[in-house]
């Protein structure tokens, strides 16, 4: 069972989880293209649709769903009203829901920010939410202070997969960069974890940025975190397995390889969709040995 057990921390439940499936985070990223390809109008019917088949397919057979909100936002309060659906269905469906919504902001809208997505009276509840640190770790407090309060689990953005990332991450400031320093505050928001668990505070580290890690010589410290870290960028935006497991090295064992474009493809028949998020999760259960009870 991966599903939700009152206030167990979110970090117990991914573990729990990981243990099951593996660490494969699969993705729901409604993109107008993906919906023209499974013959779907670009509407919000056709957004609903899609979101059904995917938790259908996805639901009980994966760690982590990461819904992206922003293809759910654009289709505006009936678009929200989808993703609220998919939430709901990945609940029913006990499958851990990642919301990939990015937020940050002043610690007093940070915390209405948390109470949309992290508050177990919300409608737009998540698992866990992905967040933004630019405007400083300490505004993100609120967001921490909520999600332990109810079993949830926060993502920081410290090594995004896209290219441009490099220009802010890798800046200096007081002796070290910006990606070194927040994989510093997130280690110390999880220094109580027990060794070998995850804890409740992940970070975003980008499968595509191996080599960037070994450059910025943290590649111990991340393997030191207990963060659980969450790798987009397998699949469509070229990353591997194989670049992962070299690219993370020691801190491997902490990553779940994320994909969405690269399994969505494979719609809208959901045993083709299920059968293309097997074959990334057989090749990526060798970074958790033993950790996929897959068929
Ligand atoms: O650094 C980041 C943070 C988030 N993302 C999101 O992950 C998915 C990737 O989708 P693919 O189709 O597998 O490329 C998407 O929702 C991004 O917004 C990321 O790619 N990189």
């Amino acid at each position: 069972m991966t599903g939700r057990n009152s206030l167990e921390p979110f970090g117990i439940r991914l573990e729990a989880a990981v243990a099951l499936h593996g660490p494969v985070c699969v993705g729901i990223d409604p993109h107008p293209q993906l919906l023209e390809a499974w013959d779907l109008p670009v509407t919000v019917q056709g957004l609903r649709l899609f979101a059904e088949v995917a938790v259908e397919a996805f639901g009980g057979a994966v760690a982590l769903v990461k819904p992206q909100s922003a293809f759910f936002e654009r289709f505006g309060a009936a678009g929200v009203e989808v993703l609220e659906d998919v939430l709901a269905g990945l609940r029913e469906m006990e499958t851990l829901s990642l919301l990939d919504v990015k937020r940050g902001d002043i610690g007093s809208t940070m915390l209405a920010y948390a109470q949309a997505y992290l508050d177990e009276s919300s409608s737009l509840r998540a698992d866990a939410i992905t967040v933004s640190p630019f405007l400083g770790f300490g505004s993100l407090a609120p967001a921490f202070d909520i999600a332990r309060r109810n079993g949830r689990g926060v993502f920081v953005l410290a090594m995004t997969s896209n290219p441009e990332g490099a220009t802010v991450q890798h800046a200096t400031w007081d002796g070290d960069t910006v990606s070194g320093a927040i994989i510093e505050a997130v280690s110390d928001a999880n220094c109580l974890t027990p060794a070998g668990g995850y804890g409740d505070v992940g970070m975003v580290v980008g499968a595509t940025v191996g080599k960037d890690i070994a450059e910025l010589g943290v590649t111990e410290r991340l393997a030191q975190t207990r963060a659980p870290l969450l790798a987009p960028g397998l699949g469509a935006q070229g990353a591997t397995v194989e670049d992962i497991a070299g690219g993370f090295g020691p801190a491997s064992h902490l990553v779940l390889p994320a994909t969405s474009r690269a399994v969505l493809a494979a719609g809208p028949d959901p045993v083709a969709l299920r059968s293309a998020l097997r074959e990334v999760q057989h090749e990526a259960a060798t970074l958790r040995p033993g950790s996929y009870g897959g068929e």
